[in-house]
């Protein structure tokens, strides 16, 4: 049964974790990460710029660190304390910016 708070189970996060490419569960707490690499700093905050406007449209942000060519992710859900779809939804849109840098 779905949670009232849109929280995923740890089957249900682990079950989207398998069709995100590079994705794992956080081990500090309930979250998803990936360290994306690109060729530059020009790819890494292309990439960030792009899915900044995503987020903002969606209401839903990205913990990152940018250094130089390498951009470290965490998504979570801070109202509901873990990852939920929209998390997972910002990691797909994440995916597919990614392919087109
Ligand atoms: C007030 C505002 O809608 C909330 O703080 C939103 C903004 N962006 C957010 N982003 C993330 N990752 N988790 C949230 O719970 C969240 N909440």
């Amino acid at each position: 049964m779905p949670s009232e708070n849109g929280l995923l189970s740890p089957q249900e996060r682990d079950a989207a974790l398998t069709r995100l490419d590079g994705w794992s569960a956080s081990g500090e707490r309930d979250a998803i990460t990936k360290s994306f690499r690109f060729a530059d700093f020009s790819e890494s905050f292309g990439f960030m710029a792009r899915v900044a406007l995503v987020a903002e449209k969606a209401d839903h942000h990205p913990e990152w660190f940018n250094v130089y060519n390498k951009v470290d992710v965490t998504l979570s859900t801070h109202e509901a304390g873990g990852v939920t779809h929209k998390d997972i939804a910002l990691a797909e849109a994440m995916e597919a910016i990614a392919a087109t840098v």
